[in-house]
């Protein structure tokens, strides 16, 4: 498990979020230079934290991510890793936290993940999240994908601490679905999380928004899901559908499935409200089942 700095938990003070759903074509110029115009604009909106799709800066395709692959490092050269360098700069310019996104990430071995970066409101990189649970389904007569046919799977729960608001659980769109990694960063302190996203038009309708309400009212915690824009011209038209929920399973933004931006502010009350009033955090039963959260190596 990843803890990037410390923290004490809880979200301390509001806290002004966007979601920004684009979608990215092959051209990774212009998807850097659309996704930082609409951070620049997120950040007139005086937005703090703000969210970039699942891969906006290469197509969504197994046979795109190596191309599009770059290295990631603490000091970064923009000749070779000009994605995250455009993250990096985004965050400084604006004076926000950046959650990334995910780009295709190449290790010194030449393996590919799929991963989010996040940086601080200087430009330094906070932490990096690598997708975990890779997406390889096969729904007949719907989706067919298989991302480990050239992706690694990352192997660590990532907690992000956003110096003076606590800390941040992410995931990356897949991840969502597995209900215990949300638990362990939650129970770890995590008062929301944050999951970029590229679902599809086949699963989309039936889990998206149902994942994303449970995973808030499972852990009593804000979640945002920032999807890619639907494009009807690609080979992966995402689903769409970009939404902030509040601790008690309630949508709180949301949008369609065309490019936007959406916007919350998280409230700190809002988390102790509903863990006061609905007080599952001290009714589990440990003395019947483990407490995942405790079998963690938190290193
Ligand atoms: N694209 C994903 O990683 C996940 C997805 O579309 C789904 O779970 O369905």
């Amino acid at each position: 498990m990843q803890i990037s700095n410390s923290g004490d938990g809880l979200l301390k003070k509001s806290l002004k979020v966007a979601c920004i759903q684009i979608s990215s074509g092959p051209n990774k110029a212009r998807n850097l230079a659309k996704a930082r115009e609409k951070v620049l604009q997120a950040a007139s909106e005086r937005a703090s934290l703000i969210v970039l799709p699942e891969c906006f800066n290469s197509p969504y395709s197994t046979a795109s991510f190596r191309e599009y692959a770059e290295p990631l490092s603490h000091s970064i050269d923009p000749q070779k890793s000009p994605s995250f360098a455009a993250l990096a700069k985004m965050a400084s310019d604006t004076g926000t936290f950046i959650i990334g996104g995910s780009v295709p990430e190449r290790d010194l071995s030449g393996n590919i993940y799929n991963t989010c970066a996040v940086y601080s409101p200087q430009g330094k990189l906070l932490a990096s999240h690598r997708k975990m649970h890779l997406f390889d389904i096969n729904v007949a007569g719907g989706i067919s994908f298989c991302e480990s046919d050239t992706l690694s799977a990352g192997n660590k729960i990532t907690i992000v601490d956003l110096e003076g608001y606590g800390r941040i659980g992410l995931g990356i769109c897949y991840d969502m679905r597995f209900a215990e990694p949300s638990t362990i960063a939650s129970r770890q302190g995590a008062f929301a999380l944050i999951y970029p996203s590229a679902f599809n038009t086949t699963t989309g309708p039936l889990h998206w928004e149902l994942l994303g309400r449970a995973r808030a009212v499972d852990n009593q915690v804000y979640t945002m899901l920032c999807s890619q824009s639907r494009d009807p011209a690609s080979s992966y038209p995402a689903w769409g559908y970009s939404m902030v929920a509040d601790p008690m399973g309630q949508i709180v933004a949301k949008t369609e499935e065309k490019e936007d931006i959406i916007y919350a502010t998280l409230e700190p009350g809002v988390i102790t409200k509903s863990r006061t009033a609905i007080p599952i955090t001290c009714q589990r039963r440990h003395d019947v089942y483990p407490d995942i959260a405790k079998l963690v190596d938190l290193q």
